[in-house]
């Protein structure tokens, strides 16, 4: 057998006559179960990506497997189109991450592998279009010549010096540095109380071992604070840190080059958000997950996995640990520590300031409010911004106001395409707008009522917008800064924002969530929440917990670096639970009390669930479809031996049923075992496919959903 020459060079071509070729399993990015195999001219690898013809189409896929024997007739199979030899192959582990991944969501091999690279590596036009220059990542090479591969953050933003550890800090390092393998780490530590300090010293042991550490935070803005941190602390021996950074708002040829970095090991640190934990690491040796509670975790589309859930597979899968950091942790993830399955340490108190910032609640059922502030919470703005401090101003809605108003006929501004208002926003140059946040549709607001004609239209509400506002005008003096998706829209500009606030050249900070989570404000006294009461009676059974979580978060935001903190809560329900454990900032009361609710119904962590949601033009096909689904197990219940564990609710239509002309509903599916409603999906969702096909129906089906 003559193995041709070309199969020496970093790109082969298959060449039919040789005769030495092999059979290649692919997993491509199509809707369609199962693999595809090729024929192929060796040198090819499992974890390989191939150009392989698909219809008329060509694609890339990767290499899953070697097989013996083709699944087709041999005289069926076509030609592998190109071996791409630019990178490594993607290695064992990463291959079973995705593998993991895909049968756990319930989702074909290739439509969960495929969208976790980065785009250029999976774009056939990126190798073989007419500008391909030898592919995406030979080009960046040529590229990363001429720029430093790693980005040296601003170092001045960060003092290098390491504080000395505090003894709880200390045990959590040492118990960390003690784990032989895997092992789950709840570090559970009040806000402010140096969780950082925590995961850098564990960082770099990892380091000194020669590792790679894979660090999660679960927003963007956190990035840009965490990275300097990280390159000033990491530095070792007078050579930066090699740190890259990935996130939803790099360009595609930066995280193109992060996620490269990683998978040649050139990377030692990797910052990123959920994504990241897709980011094959040859070396890794310790992931850290910062708020391990946060939703932003979770991803809404595609493939809807929890990215803290998978980054404890994958640490489980190399034997490596894993820790999980929060001042509020997810009740999943404190059952685990309750029962010991996770080893949980403690970081009680503050790392600067002795105490935790004052909790007052002001009842706002007699109060006359002035747009939605209390004269507590103004007067109490006034004195911190007298004293030189900061004050925070916390209300998690964008835009101007929520919904505008016909004071006499009673028309509001509703979204033409949504079942939902149409915010008010105002623009620059008092250029205002509708704007719905559901789908994006935008208008002029009418300068009379649309139903009859009165000019007297009225924002109903405030939004962040309204709030900066009227605090401009009560404080003329204050340095006001927003911090909202609006305001941050540009690239750079949330960043901007930020450095802003840490530099001192801001006196009142009006933002949401935001703003909530993550940063250490050294001149942040006071901390003013608006509107909290809108998330209490919210149906979704896990918004206490959110709610709670959102508010000690926001609340640890005051008071971090000197005594004197306060946190004021405005609320016409001042006796509800949430409330009176944030006054005691007790977690763990709050905690305890959530689980034995959650038991005595029978709700996660509990039991486990999914959900499946059905979109159609019309209500009734999306209810009609779910039905037919529900039905499915009755019709054939041999083929679902899990059958009996599993209770099907019956179909209902989502709180906001249309969005963008589409409407949608759901069906809730339970079991008190994960295996028996794993077993159970594995085979109903290929039913719901075949169920799908020639209906004019969009389905997904989530696993573990966040909101229900
Ligand atoms: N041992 C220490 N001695 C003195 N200061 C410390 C120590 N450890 C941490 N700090 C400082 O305490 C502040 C709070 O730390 P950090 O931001 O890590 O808190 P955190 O636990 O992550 O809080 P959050 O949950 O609110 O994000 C930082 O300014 C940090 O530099
Ligand atoms: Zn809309």
């Amino acid at each position: 057998m003559s193995v041709s020459s070309s199969s020496e060079s970093v790109v082969s071509y298959p060449d039919k006559k040789a005769g030495a070729t092999v059979w290649v399993r692919v997993a491509l990015d199509v809707p369609l179960q199962g693999l595809f195999d090729y024929r192929c001219l060796p040198p090819v690898n499992q974890g390989d990506r191939v150009i392989v013809p698909f219809g008329r189409r060509k694609l890339i896929g990767v290499v899953v497997d070697l097989p013996a024997f083709p699944e087709l007739d041999e005289t069926l199979v076509r030609d592998v189109d190109q071996v791409l030899g630019d990178l490594p192959a993607l290695p064992a582990d990463w291959l079973r991450l995705a593998a993991f991944a895909a049968s756990y969501y319930q989702r074909p091999l290739g439509e969960a592998m495929l969208p976790t690279l980065p785009v250029p590596l999976r774009r056939v036009g990126a190798y073989q279009g007419k500008r391909s220059a030898g592919g995406p990542v030979s080009r960046l090479d040529r590229r990363a010549g001429k720029t430093p591969a790693f980005s040296k953050a601003s170092a001045q933003e960060v003092a290098a010096q390491a504080p000395v550890l505090n003894t709880a800090q200390q045990t959590a390092v040492d118990g960390i540095a003690q784990l032989a393998g895997h092992g789950v780490v709840l570090l559970h530590g009040v806000t402010g109380s140096g969780k950082t300090e925590v995961y850098l010293h564990a960082a770099q042991a990892t380091l000194a071992r020669g590792k790679q550490v894979l660090f999660m935070v679960p927003e963007i803005n956190l990035t840009p604070q965490l990275e300097a941190v990280l390159q000033s602390r990491l530095a070792a021996g007078g050579e930066p840190c090699a740190l890259a950074v990935m996130h939803s708002g790099l360009a595609d040829g930066e995280r193109l080059a992060a996620w490269v970095a990683a998978h040649r090991g050139r990377a030692r640190v990797l910052l990123g958000t959920r994504m990241s934990v897709f980011a094959p690491m040859p070396e890794l040796g310790l992931i850290i997950v910062d708020e391990e509670h946060d939703t932003s975790y979770k991803q809404q589309e595609g493939l809807r996995y929890s990215a803290r859930d998978l980054a404890i597979w994958r640490a489980r899968d190399l034997g490596v640990p894993v820790v999980l950091g929060s001042a509020t942790p997810s009740l999943e993830t404190w059952r685990h520590a309750e029962s010991g399955h996770y080893q949980r340490y403690t970081l009680p108190d503050r790392a600067r300031a002795a105490q935790m910032p004052r909790v007052r609640l002001v009842d706002t059922r007699r109060l006359d409010l002035d747009q939605g502030f209390s004269p507590q919470l103004t007067e109490a703005i006034g004195k911190r911004i007298q004293a030189g401090e900061q004050a925070l101003v916390f209300l998690n809605r964008r835009g101007y106001a929520p919904v505008v108003n016909c004071a006499s006929c009673g028309w509001v501004s509703q979204c033409p395409r949504c079942t939902a208002y149409a915010v008010l926003h105002r623009g620059p140059g008092r250029r205002n707008t509708l704007q719905c946040h559901h789908c994006g549709y935008q208008a002029r607001v009418p300068t009379a009522c649309p139903d009859c004609g009165d000019q007297d239209l009225k924002p109903m509400g405030r939004g962040t917008q309204r709030v900066e506002e009227y605090l401009a005008e009560c404080f003329p003096e204050a340095r006001i800064a927003r911090i909202d998706a609006d305001s941050t829209r540009l690239k750079g500009s949330a960043q901007a924002l930020f450095s802003k606030v840490h530099a001192g050249e801001v006196d009142i900070l009006v933002g949401t969530q935001m703003v909530a989570k993550g940063h250490d404000f050294a001149r942040l006294g006071l901390v003013g929440v608006l509107n909290a009461d809108a998330m209490l009676f919210a149906q979704d059974f896990r918004a206490p917990e959110r709610l709670f979580a959102q508010l000690m978060q926001v609340a640890g935001r005051a008071g971090r670096h000197a005594a004197g903190g306060e946190v004021i809560i405005q609320t016409d329900y001042p006796d509800q639970a949430v409330y009176q454990a944030l006054l005691r900032h007790d977690y763990v009361g709050f905690a305890k009390y959530g689980l034995a609710e959650r038991k005595a119904v029978g709700l996660p962590p509990f039991a486990y669930q999914a959900l499946l949601t059905a979109e159609a033009p019309a209500l009734a096909d999306a209810l009609a479809f779910l039905a037919q689904a529900r039905a499915l197990p009755e019709q054939a219940s041999s083929s679902y031996p899990t059958v009996s564990a599993i209770t099907l609710y019956d179909p209902v239509p989502l709180r906001i049923v249309r969005v963008a002309h589409v409407e949608r509903a759901q069906l809730l599916v339970e079991s008190s075992s994960r295996p028996a409603l794993q077993s159970f999906l594995s085979i109903w969702s290929l039913a719901l496919h075949t169920l799908a096909r020639g209906a004019r129906i969009r389905y997904h089906l989530e696993i573990d959903p966040l909101e229900i």
